[in-house]
């Protein structure tokens, strides 16, 4: 669901983090969070920063909010495509160009989500001036700027969320060797020209055309030296740095064909397309903690097994370790099972370590409570009793990104039954996660 206006977003501006409207000319930029490295998987010998040119008002969308600011899953566009950047070690600086309009907006996104890395720097009325404006929040020296410019800078479009550390290291390092480097794609339509009168004049061999695409690379001079030299018809027409660099430096960008998943938000249909691939994405994990007791260990292995057929890896986890990081981080989807007594007062822990680990602060986590009762004692309302308590939970919980949802399971003895049973409850735990809806949350649904 794409939510076009921020009423979930903590809207109380802090103006002493906004970065001050000012000249163009003279560039601030704005230190917004402590500088904290990511485990990254690669390391490089020489300093990369990033512009992420944000400035756009989206008209395409045909929506209100511009597209970066669009939210899904609680979270808005630009803020997936900054952690995608923000994960990897080796990439020290990244400077955001904003509109002036969306300046608190983007203040409020940096805090409420944990930017660390993140300034902010004002745009231009096109793309070619926003990035420029980005590269200029650089300086020869500490001194000159907040920001020592890098020796190559990754110049990325705000609205490509999905981009891999991999790729990212052969564009820079591509971009040290060459000055220059950019990532291209097939096309997928054959380029036409048409005459003055809407007619077809003639058609390009496409297999010899390539369709460009970002992250792009450049020796931060290089880029910084085109950009000073272009033309005004450059920056008010112009939608190619590679082709800056050619002109004014002569520099020949080195091109590198990238995944398919580079792909630019540009229409409404594609914030809908981003917010399947992050749900499809979290969806291929979860963890069951379970009990130590036969029918908790028989039940959780049984999901294990289900869910598994549904190309979801799954863990088990013992309830005693249910506190410990090590499996908290590796998912955003828990099921814990119970057997005979509710277990609310073990999901409440869970909740209060989600909150203590900011596990649900970049993702919601999906936490489904499975009650078993084998007690012959018990009747069918007396079970619904016993997790009467968890839709008060889960309103406590939802307020912290963390959607919980009940499930009672009937015992039953005939295999084939229970066999039956589990298959049913595997679907409904997967399609919980799948769906992540809020709505759903607090629910006691019966199997
Ligand atoms: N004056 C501008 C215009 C665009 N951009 C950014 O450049 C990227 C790619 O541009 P595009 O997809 O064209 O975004 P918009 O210009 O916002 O889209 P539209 O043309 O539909 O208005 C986006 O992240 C956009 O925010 C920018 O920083 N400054
Ligand atoms: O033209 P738009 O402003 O919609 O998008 C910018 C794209 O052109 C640009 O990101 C790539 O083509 C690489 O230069």
């Amino acid at each position: 669901m794409i939510i076009e206006n921020h009423k979930n977003l903590n809207m109380e501006t802090k103006r002493e983090n906004v970065v001050r409207p000012i000249d163009p000319a003279n560039f601030l930029t704005e230190e917004t969070g402590s500088e904290e490295k990511s485990p990254g998987c690669f390391s490089i010998d020489f300093t990369v920063a990033v512009v992420l040119p944000a400035g756009g008002s989206g008209e395409r969308t045909g929506l209100s909010t511009p597209k970066q600011f669009c939210t899904f899953l609680n979270r808005p566009l630009i803020s997936y495509t900054i952690q995608a950047f923000e994960r990897i070690a080796w990439i020290e600086n990244i400077v955001v160009v904003i509109a002036k309009d969306s300046i608190d907006l983007m203040v409020n996104i940096i805090q409420q989500f944990g930017h660390k890395k993140v300034k902010v720097v004002l745009g231009g009325s096109t793309r070619h001036r926003s990035i420029f404006n980005g590269l200029q929040a650089f300086g020869e020296s500490e001194e000159e700027s907040a920001l020592k410019k890098p020796k190559v800078v990754i110049i990325h479009d705000a609205v490509r969320p999905f981009v891999e550390e991999d790729f990212l290291l052969k564009i820079a390092i591509a971009a040290k060797q060459q000055g220059a480097s950019g990532a291209i794609r097939p096309l997928v339509s054959t380029v036409i020209a048409t005459t003055s009168e809407g007619y077809l004049d003639h058609s390009l061999e496409r297999a010899k055309y390539r369709a460009s695409e970002m992250p792009q690379g450049f020796l931060y001079d290089v880029i910084h030296q085109a950009y000073v030299q272009c033309s005004e018809t450059d920056f008010e027409f112009g939608t190619e740095c590679l082709h800056l660099v050619l002109q004014y430096c002569g520099t020949n960008a080195r091109l590198i064909e990238g995944p398919h998943t580079l792909w630019k938000v540009t229409y409404k249909k594609d914030l809908l397309a981003a917010e399947s691939i992050i749900k499809e994405t979290l969806a291929q994990t979860a963890c069951v903690v379970a009990g130590q007791c036969e029918e908790s260990s028989r039940l959780a292995g049984a999901l294990q097994k289900t869910l598994g057929s549904q190309d979801m890896h799954v863990d088990i986890v013992p309830t005693s370790l249910r506190r410990s990081s090590a499996f908290i981080s590796k998912t955003w989807n828990f099921v814990h099972v119970t057997v005979n007594t509710a277990g609310l007062a073990d999901v409440e822990e869970l909740v209060k370590t989600f909150e203590e680990t900011a596990h649900s602060v970049l993702y919601s986590v999906v936490l489904i409570l499975v009650h078993l009762d084998v007690s012959e004692q018990t009747s069918a309302s007396e079970r619904m009793a016993a997790l009467g308590g968890i839709r008060s939970l889960a309103a406590e919980a939802k307020r912290k990104n963390i959607l919980l949802y009940g499930i009672l399971l009937n015992p039953v003895k005939d295999a084939g039954q229970w066999e039956e049973a589990v298959e049913n409850l595997s679907q409904i735990i997967s399609a919980l996660i799948k769906e992540r809806s809020p709505a759903l949350a607090g629910q006691l649904l019966w199997v």
